[in-house]
């Protein structure tokens, strides 16, 4: 027998969360489906746990600054403590979460869901049918193509070790690399990163050249190569990259990820997708079965970060209940790199901005000597801001050092509602702190 209901989330993450709440609140009758406990990325395998990990870190890391400043010993991380600390939070999610649904009458599946027809799938032997499915199956890391692949262990897995491997190496340079370089070698595992070209391309490079210290102080080696193969054998664990052999003991995926549509059967609904894509009007339906729309990672309409999946969850509902035809905006998406020190960037990078034929001035500084890092003895602290000339407007922020994770917030304020450099400056923020920065920051 098939169950109907008037609307299903695939995956329960974020974007799924959100939209299953909000049309439940709405009186329609909604299911939710994953395969994984509930709860999503974020909660369970992403930015939770890793910041429940990172907290760890920021005391070894202010530990270390003060040493020699009026504090005196020896700390370290116990990383099995600091894991049941993680787990303190993130083992009650999924039955929090399955709780909650069930209070707000959403009716709850376990498994992998797959499309049978154009408004109805399969969830292992039960069949459900709904005037919308919502697509939110987030995201999986990119297959690399390359030997021995099936070696890599995933940031899931690194999040959950019981014992850090000696040598890590991390494949790819970017957000995850960062992140979980930082902290595994601040507990103290050697740590290898290889990445093609810059590391952090997503990030302005002169913010970059300020944190790479931080890298190096922990001795975190970084290669200039692309992985072209992995081997294995009783004793080792082999990296290729070009003719170099790095001998590791373990490797992780930090390379990029992807839609995760494969288990969809998209065909089956006439969902149409191109290369590994879903195509999506820009209301986030799918462009060949109104039934179907998408959001968070899986539609990878905007950047892959959890306030995006929240967002495009509200917009589909919108566009489901109302009919309104909205659009996401991702003006002024903030996105902040836990590494320790942080860096955050909101708004155009300088090429964007260049490439754009935009008319704006730079301001932007080391400032080891400033009060917000001399308090800390914190010694990478910078800021680039672009302010449009005519309006000044702000037209894009990029900070590095403590509490650029918190004040890139307020720039995000700026960005998104077209506030000006003036419009900041003349705002007294609390003193002293990271925001009383802001106007240094603005020239
Ligand atoms: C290590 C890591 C750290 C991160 N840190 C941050 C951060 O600090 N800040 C930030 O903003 N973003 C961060 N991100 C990105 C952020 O986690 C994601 O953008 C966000 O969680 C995506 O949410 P979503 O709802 O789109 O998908 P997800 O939360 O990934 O949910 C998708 C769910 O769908 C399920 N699923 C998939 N296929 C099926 C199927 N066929 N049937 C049933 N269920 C299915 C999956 O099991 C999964 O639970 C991080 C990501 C990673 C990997
Ligand atoms: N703090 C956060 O907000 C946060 C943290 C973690 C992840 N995320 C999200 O998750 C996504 C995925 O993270 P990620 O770190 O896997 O991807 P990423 O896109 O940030 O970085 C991947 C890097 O790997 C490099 N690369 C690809 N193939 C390679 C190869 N064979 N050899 C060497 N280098 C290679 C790429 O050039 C790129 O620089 C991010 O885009 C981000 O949006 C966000």
């Amino acid at each position: 027998m098939t169950d109907k209901f008037d609307f299903i989330a695939i995956g329960s993450g974020t974007a799924a969360q959100v939209a299953v709440h909000r049309m439940a609140k709405a009186g329609k009758r909604c299911a939710v489906i994953d395969y994984r406990p509930y709860g999503g990325t974020c909660a369970l395998r992403g930015c939770d746990p890793k910041k429940m990990l990172v907290s760890g870190e920021e005391v070894v890391a202010a530990f270390s600054r003060m040493r020699g400043h009026g504090i005196d010993g020896d700390i370290q991380i116990n990383w099995r403590d600091l894991q049941e600390f993680k787990r303190s939070f993130t083992d009650p999610v999924p039955d929090k979460q399955q709780a909650r649904y069930e209070r707000a009458g959403v009716a709850t599946f376990h498994g992998k869901a797959r499309f049978v027809g154009s408004c109805s799938l399969a969830v292992d032997s039960d069949l459900l049918e709904a005037d919308h499915i919502l697509i939110a199956t987030g995201a999986q890391p990119r297959t690399l193509d390359i030997e021995g692949e099936t070696h890599l262990t995933h940031s899931d897995v690194f999040l959950e070790l019981e014992k850090l491997p000696e040598h890590i190496l991390f494949v790819g340079g970017g957000y995850i690399a960062a992140e979980l370089a930082h902290l595994a070698a601040r507990a103290g595992a050697k740590v290898t990163i290889v990445q093609r070209g810059r590391v952090l391309q997503a990030f302005d490079p002169d913010i970059v050249e300020w944190l790479l210290p931080s890298f190096e102080r922990l001795g975190i080696e970084i290669v200039d190569g692309a992985v072209t193969g992995i081997t294995k054998d009783a004793q080792s664990l082999r990296v290729h990259v070009g003719d170099q052999q790095l001998t590791v003991d373990m490797a992780v995926h930090s390379a990029g990820r992807v839609p995760a549509l494969e288990a969809l059967d998209l065909e089956a609904a006439n969902i149409a997708a191109a290369n590994g894509r879903l195509l999506l009007t820009p209301q986030l339906c799918s462009e060949t079965n109104e039934h179907v729309y998408a959001a968070g990672d899986a539609a990878a309409s905007g950047p892959p970060l959890t306030p995006v999946s929240s967002h495009d969850a509200k917009v589909v509902v919108e566009n489901i209940l109302e009919g309104s035809g909205r659009e996401p905006n991702y003006m002024g998406v903030p996105s902040a790199l836990f590494t320790v020190p942080p860096a955050a960037r909101v708004g155009l990078l300088e090429k964007e901005a260049c490439d754009a034929g935009l008319d704006f001035d730079v301001d932007a500084g080391a400032h080891s000597k400033w009060f917000s890092a001399r308090r800390l003895n914190a010694e990478i602290y910078g800021h680039k801001m672009l302010i449009e000339r005519d309006s000044g407007r702000v037209l894009g922020a990029h900070i590095v050092g403590p509490g650029a994770d918190e004040v890139i917030n307020i720039f995000a304020l700026a960005v998104r509602h077209g506030l000006t450099a003036d419009d900041l400056k003349s705002t007294m923020f609390a003193y002293p702190t990271g925001a009383s920065d802001v106007g240094y920051m603005l020239g």
